[in-house]
């Protein structure tokens, strides 16, 4: 699908598929220059991450282990309950290793919050959160984002590895939902 078949489930693009390319290899620069000569481990957060995750590792010259964790806050709206399960857990022990963390978005921060100090107590040598994208106006908790994508505006958006009801994964642009869709103003 492309920006052309927009529906009227979406009201416009936000982000171009371009942008997202040339953004994630400009932090895959900045990640291989920190990482140099370190054992890099990714740790992708389910399903959200998936996209970002797979072309950040591949713009890596880095070498890189990949490992995935599976967690739920989000019910099937738009609003984070703050409740956070382990629905898969890393396979990885990561006891030493150079963990970063690779998300899709930090809305209210509450999912990575909560998965920083989850990860952190396995004692890894350093932990780094990598976020395609940022909501600085919905953000309820302080999270220290080392590589950022875009900041955004408090819309709920879709696309590029995000959903609603878990549609709309496989655009491959970030585009922001018609509010119709799903009753809100995304807030
Ligand atoms: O900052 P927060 O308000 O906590 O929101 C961010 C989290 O919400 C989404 O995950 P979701 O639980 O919807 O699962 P998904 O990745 O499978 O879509 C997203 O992928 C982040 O993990
Ligand atoms: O804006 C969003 N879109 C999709 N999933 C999300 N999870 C948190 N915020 C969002």
């Amino acid at each position: 699908m492309d920006e052309k078949d927009l529906g009227a489930d979406l009201a416009k693009v936000l982000i171009p598929e371009d942008r997202l390319r040339a953004k994630v290899r400009e932090l895959a620069e900045q990640i291989d220059a920190d990482y140099a000569g370190r054992d890099l481990l990714l740790v992708g957060v389910l399903k959200g991450a998936v996209m970002i995750m797979a072309d950040l590792a591949r713009e890596l010259h880095t070498p890189a282990s990949m490992d995935w964790m599976a967690v739920s806050s989000y019910g099937s709206g738009t609003k984070s309950s703050g409740v956070v399960r382990i629905l898969k857990d890393l396979d990885t022990d990561i006891l030493d290793r150079h963990v970063l963390i690779v998300e899709d978005i930090i809305d209210s921060g509450l999912t990575l919050s909560w998965l920083v100090s989850n990860l952190r107590s396995r004692n890894p040598a350093s932990l780094e959160i990598c976020a395609l994208l940022r909501k600085p106006e919905a953000v309820r908790t302080e999270i220290e984002c080392r590589y950022l994508g875009f900041d955004i505006p408090n819309e709920f958006v879709v696309g590029y590895g995000l959903d609603y009801a878990e549609r709309y994964r496989n655009l491959p642009f970030v585009g922001t939902l018609a509010p119709h869709v799903y009753g809100g103003d995304g807030s």
